[in-house]
């Protein structure tokens, strides 16, 4: 068994100063800044209305909106995404909330959504998932 000091994380997340710091070895290391970072503790919730939530409101002021997860396989978009949360409505994903959202705020004798659903997988295993919303007054 290796002992702890032989290793290391080599990514470290701040989530409070909204960094990421990629070490390259004990000495160098490179931190970059996001708007967000979110840590596996994160909440479906707070995925939403941190990723999702800003996209879903600029839609229903007339706007397009996409909301895109990009990433290797099994880091979780599908999670992320579509969990319809059937069994515990905390686990509902980022396409459920949005209908959600949308769907209380529209009128239905004027208004009219449209949703395009995509996912695609490139050769190394690389994959999108892409939820593109228009709203139409
Ligand atoms: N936030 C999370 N909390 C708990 N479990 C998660 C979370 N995100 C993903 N998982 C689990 O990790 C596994 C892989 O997640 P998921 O299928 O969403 O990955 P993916 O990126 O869509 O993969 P692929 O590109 O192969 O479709 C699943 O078993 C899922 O339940």
């Amino acid at each position: 068994m290796m002992a702890d000091a032989d290793f290391a994380d080599c990514v470290e997340l701040q989530p409070e100063l909204k960094r990421l710091k990629l070490r390259r070895n004990n000495w160098d290391s490179d931190t970059y800044e996001f708007d967000e970072v979110l840590t596996e503790f994160a909440s479906q919730k707070r995925v939403y209305e941190v990723v999702a939530k800003p996209v879903v409101e600029s839609v229903l002021d007339g706007y397009n909106g996409t909301v895109m997860a990009y990433g290797q396989t099994g880091t979780g978009k599908t999670f992320t995404f579509g969990r319809l949360g059937e069994v515990d409505t905390s686990d509902r994903g980022i396409m459920v909330r949005s209908m959600e959202d949308i769907f209380t705020d529209l009128s239905p004798n004027t208004d009219s959504v449209t949703v395009s659903y995509l996912q695609v997988a490139t050769y190394v295993c690389i994959t999108a998932f892409c939820i593109i919303i228009t709203f139409i007054f």
